[in-house]
């Protein structure tokens, strides 16, 4: 199960972020501010040196486990579970000093994977909750990385919060471009410029991205694009003319046959906000006033994450249900799901919003898939 946020759990940051990005400068700042927290640190890294190891101010209250071997989301997953719960024996002996968890992954992690491991293994979960996914984009390097990377994509899509590395060294135009592209990519995690890895520590820790309680904080311009494009797919199915015949896909640009990469200047004469990147991670959003019927959307959704689930990175959703006058709070993870009751509606009038971050879903089929689990 996710999000099961008790008070006694120790809380993991995921640190990734493609290679170069920043990720250790910016744990160094955490590690060297002020903060009162004991941080225990999980670097992993290819190669037999550790060279970040020695990159890392160390102090004589750190714990720091350095994981060469391979790679946590893949090769070595399961000796990140036995590092952790080998770590927790080492404080229960009173041998090792921490509250809190930071693990760096590599450059070319998967997140996902290693987020899993704390709600899909038992003795893990015990003791650890996620509190976050922190990804690292690189404004020099970033805009390249995600055109070519598919693992700096996949960070994107996972994050809770992006960093925004290297400000300094690019125009603010350049920022603003990469912004509005990662904003596409994931409407669910705040940006947040850093300069060196100065941040402030409270857009690092504690940020609860994996709490039921959470509220869904999405910008009301990305919904107001979504609604504007949604619109635009009427229109454009009753006479277009830019010969592009598969008119669900024109926002992934997947099979967009108009030719023009650029979409922003497409000859077609509509304007397509999420076609300018052809990026394999994006967002989109279901809101719907009516109510869904719990069985037939538990039905579906299980279904849907047997199908997409490796594909699924990240949704969430504040949701409308019959039976109920509370807000029914939902959230997953690839295949896992969780879902809880929130607060009861009071004043608010009831309506449902979910956002669904992956890698080329589908997202049409979606959008119908749940109209058809509305009450
Ligand atoms: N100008 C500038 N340089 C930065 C900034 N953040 C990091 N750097 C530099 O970028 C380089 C890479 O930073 P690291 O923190 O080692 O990056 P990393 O993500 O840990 O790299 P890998 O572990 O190789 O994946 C270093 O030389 C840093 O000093 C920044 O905000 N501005």
């Amino acid at each position: 199960m996710l999000g099961g946020a008790m008070e006694d759990l120790i809380p993991v940051t995921i640190i990734t972020g493609f290679l170069g990005a920043g990720k250790t400068t910016l744990l160094n700042r955490i590690l060297t501010e002020e903060h009162g927290q004991k941080i225990a640190v999980i670097e992993n890294e290819f190669g037999e040196e550790s060279i970040d190891n020695d990159l890392l101010v160390q102090s004589e209250d750190e714990e720091i486990i350095t994981m060469n071997n391979g790679c946590i989301c893949c090769t070595i997953r399961g000796d990140l579970a036995e590092n952790l719960i080998r770590l927790m024996e080492r404080k229960k002996e009173g041998k090792a000093n921490f509250d809190r968890v930071i693990i760096e992954t590599t450059g070319l992690a998967d997140p996902g994977p290693v987020a899993q491991t704390f709600f899909m293994d038992e003795e893990v979960a015990q003791f650890y909750m996620v509190d976050g996914v922190i990804t690292v984009v690189d404004a020099v390097n970033g805009p390249r990385t995600l055109d070519e990377q598919a693992p700096a994509q996949a960070q994107v899509g996972f994050a809770d919060r992006i960093l925004l590395s290297k400000v300094d060294l690019v125009p603010p135009s350049v920022i603003e471009d990469l912004s509005d592209r990662l904003h596409h990519m994931n409407p669910r995690a705040p940006i947040v410029e850093c300069n060196m890895g100065n941040v402030d520590i409270k857009e690092v820790l504690d940020i609860r991205g994996f709490n039921l309680d959470s509220v869904l904080e999405l910008d009301p311009d990305f919904l107001k694009e979504a609604h504007e494009e949604g619109e635009h797919h009427h229109h454009h199915e009753d006479g277009c003319t830019c010969g592009c015949h598969d008119h669900d896909h024109h926002d992934h640009d997947d099979h967009c046959e108009c030719g023009d990469h650029d979409h922003d200047h497409c000859e077609c004469g509509h304007h397509h906000h999420h076609a300018r990147h052809d990026d394999e991670i994006a967002a989109f959003v279901f809101e719907s006033d009516r109510p869904f019927d719990p069985a037939r959307l538990d039905n579906y959704m299980r279904t849907l994450t047997q199908v997409y689930g490796p594909d699924m990175l990240r949704y969430k959703g504040v949701l409308y249900m019959t039976g109920t006058d509370r807000k029914m709070i939902f959230q997953g993870v690839h295949m896992l799901m969780a879902a809880d009751l929130g607060n009861p509606w009071g004043d608010t009038k009831p309506s449902t919003k979910m956002v669904f971050i992956g890698r080329r879903l589908p997202k049409k089929a979606i959008m119908q898939g749940l109209e058809t689990c509305l009450a």
